[in-house]
């Protein structure tokens, strides 16, 4: 698989795990940064993420920062982007099987290693499931669809 992968300084260290990682089971990595632990921003790198997956060249992403939080939330301001913020194999199991995620967020304040490639891996598994979940993911859409439309005040 084509994956793209991002972070900020807090990161940093658990993305070039989790590259070494992926590159071991034979996926093709995109590293968009940050490549140092020199203090950053993390919606740099979620965007590049993001436009790595929306012009093909990667099928899906990877976004840590200290929490995980503001990579999700920047994430998903795109249109297309389910990105899911995962504390555990369940959730990165759920989040493929229902929500269809296709950006996984991790926090590396949060997440020991192993248990990071663990829901990496379980993430990269884990198919979706369609049925009456791509109803849910229709609406999320359509509800993408009249939020582009509408002059959102500032
Ligand atoms: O988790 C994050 C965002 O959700 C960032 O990694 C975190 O806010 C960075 O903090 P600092 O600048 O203090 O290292």
């Amino acid at each position: 698989m084509k994956i793209a992968i991002g972070s900020d300084h807090a990161g940093f260290p658990l993305k070039e795990k989790i590259k070494e990682f992926l590159k071991g089971e034979g996926h093709k990595v995109i590293d968009v940064g940050t490549h140092a632990q020199e203090s950053t921003h993390y919606p740099i790198y979620a965007k590049e993420v993001v436009r790595a997956i929306r012009s093909g060249k990667a099928e899906r992403g990877i976004l840590i920062c200290g929490t995980g939080i503001g990579m999700s939330i920047t994430a998903n301001k795109f249109r297309g982007i389910r990105a899911a913020l995962c504390t555990n194999e369940y959730m990165a199991r759920m989040s493929r099987l229902h929500n269809d995620a296709n950006v996984l967020c991790l926090g590396e304040r949060v997440l020991g290693v192993e248990l990071a490639l663990s829901i990496v891996k379980v993430w990269l598994e884990t198919p979706f499931e369609g049925g009456r979940h791509l109803k849910r993911l229709e609406i999320i859409s359509e509800i993408e669809d009249e939020i582009c439309g509408e002059n959102i005040p500032r």
